[in-house]
């Protein structure tokens, strides 16, 4: 039996990060406003780009009226450069292609605008691997609304369980209400300890992924 795996994208298969604060302060410096630390938007990243804008907006006292043109600039700087500084995490491309060779069939459920989702698996050599991208603006939802991974599902043919990979409690909300068992990415950018985020089962390494996949399957005999 093989699986249907949806991945995130953004912590979970790639350190995308440098690139959405680059371009977050690219649009903060065009309004002249000072640059804020990687690792403080890093806490705003998850539930796509417009509500990483709202909080940027909010985080630094800004007029909220402005988020429709601050989410454009900030689209438009990142679609100019996001695959500049991403990078894949460790093992990753070694796992996807075990879990090909095991007859799974993949895509990407993320909350990434789809245009810069598929640049980055492009540009990374990703891309081969997924039979769907499903991003943040191509449904009238996203997660952590179930619906989101559900349509991901639907759109590809598959048969046996259906399994969730992510790495925030976003993702681990979607899988616990989509009904579908999740493994959780623990380096990604996750806000709450490991034991918080509801999950079938935790990695660090994305090397274990086949043997946590083939795990799953076998429970689900
Ligand atoms: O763009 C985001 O906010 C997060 O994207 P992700 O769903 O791939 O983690
Ligand atoms: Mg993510």
């Amino acid at each position: 039996m093989t699986a249907t795996i949806m991945f995130d994208l953004d912590g979970t298969l790639v350190d995308s990060l440098p690139d959405i604060a680059a371009a977050a302060n690219s649009m903060l410096q065009d309004i002249g406003v000072e640059s804020l630390p990687q690792d403080r938007i890093k806490q705003f990243v998850g539930k796509g780009l417009p509500n990483l804008v709202e909080r940027v907006i909010h985080h630094c006292g800004l007029p909220m009226e402005n988020h429709g043109d601050l989410t454009q600039r900030t689209l438009a700087h990142y679609n100019a450069a996001s695959s500049d500084k991403t990078v894949t995490y460790p093992g990753v491309l070694e796992a996807l292609g075990q879990l090909r060779d095991m007859g799974c069939v993949m895509g990407i459920c993320t909350n990434k605008p789809e245009g810069p989702a598929r640049h980055v698996l492009d540009a990374l050599g990703l891309a081969p691997h997924f039979d769907t991208v499903i991003g943040g603006d191509s449904l009238r939802t996203r997660k952590p609304d179930p619906a989101h991974l559900e349509a991901s599902f639907a759109a590809v043919t598959s048969t046996g369980p259906r399994i969730f990979v992510g790495d925030s409690e976003v993702d681990a909300e979607t899988a616990q209400r989509a009904q579908v068992p999740f493994l959780l990415f623990t380096e990604g950018y996750r806000k709450s300890p490991i034991s918080e985020i509801p999950h079938t089962a935790s990695y660090s390494d994305s090397l274990k992924l086949p043997a946590l996949v083939t795990q799953i399957l076998a429970s689900t005999k």
